[in-house]
């Protein structure tokens, strides 16, 4: 199950993410730096998708701001497509549990939005954003505003603005967190569909075992914070998926046994220290 470093598919491609030893420290009022996340070493090749699992405020969104260049590592590296990261990476497609779309714009203008911001005419990113609307499922709601939608719509929206300009990197930081359970799933099966062949690498960061192995090649596990890796468990589930038929096969059960050992410790620690704090 677990892998020793760097942790990687065999086979894969160059990496399109590769973080050795990074580290990151953050200042705070006292003057002792608060150690965020540790020796975090990870590969992930183009066309691969790793979800990361790990307690909570353990470090995961950390690491994705790390590989997005939100923030410098204290230590250690962080490379993309073989370049060191210093600000945001070219390619890079972010989506997090709060919706990014514009609530002054109709879902046309908000889907456009990432190529006029790269310079493509109107009329240009207007028909590829047409093009992505129906590709998301939502052809005929061009007109209407975000509070027009529904969450699952609104979700559609945002995966659609992500995706339209093609990212070689997906980092998805609980997209999917504040929908119901069986929107919840329809997206899970959506963002499969949209991503399968793309080519991008993509990370996602998620409390949900579940979700994280429903779609996955391997799940990092992290330690309680700082986080670093504890352990990289191989999804070896067949492709193309439909994420609810999958969760009920014996293999998956498995492979959630798996994580879910691996995870308890930490999710432990972090209860304990929670439980410390308070008594
Ligand atoms: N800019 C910052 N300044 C100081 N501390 C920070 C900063 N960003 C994050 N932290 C701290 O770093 C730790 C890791 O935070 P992070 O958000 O990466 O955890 P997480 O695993 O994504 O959390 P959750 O599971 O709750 O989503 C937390 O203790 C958090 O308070």
């Amino acid at each position: 199950m677990t892998q020793t470093t760097p942790h990687r598919s065999p086979g894969a491609g160059p990496a399109a993410i590769s973080l050795r030893d990074a580290t990151k420290r953050f200042a705070t009022k006292s003057g002792d730096p608060f150690t965020a996340l540790r020796d975090v070493t990870l590969d992930v090749a183009a066309g691969e998708f790793v979800s990361i699992v790990g307690p909570t405020g353990c470090g995961k969104s950390t690491t994705l701001s790390l590989v997005s260049g939100l923030e410098p590592a204290s230590a250690g590296t962080v490379h993309v497509h073989g370049a060191a990261v210093a600000g945001i990476p070219d390619g890079v497609g972010y989506m997090f549990q709060a919706d990014a779309v514009l609530p002054w714009k109709n879902v046309l203008d908000n889907v456009a939005l990432g190529l006029r911001y790269r310079g493509a005419s109107k009329t240009a990113a207007n028909e590829r954003a047409r093009d992505w609307i129906e590709r998301v499922g939502l052809a005929g709601f061009e007109d209407r505003y975000p509070h027009q939608l529904s969450g699952g719509m609104r979700k559609r929206v945002a995966m659609a603005q992500t995706l339209i300009t093609e990212p070689s990197l997906l980092l998805l930081d609980e997209p999917f967190g504040a929908l119901d359970v069986q929107t919840r799933e329809l997206m899970q099966d959506e963002l499969l569909r949209l991503w399968s062949g793309t080519g991008a690498a993509c990370v996602f960061v998620t409390h949900d075992l579940t979700e994280a192995i429903s779609l996955a090649d391997r799940v990092v596990v992290m330690t309680a914070g700082p986080a670093t890796v504890k352990d990289v468990v191989t999804i070896d589930l067949p492709r193309p998926r439909k994420v609810e038929e999958i969760r009920l096969t014996p293999e998956f059960i498995e492979l959630y046994k798996q994580v879910w050992d691996s995870l308890r410790e930490e999710v432990e620690i972090t209860r304990a220290r929670g439980a410390s704090r308070v008594a």
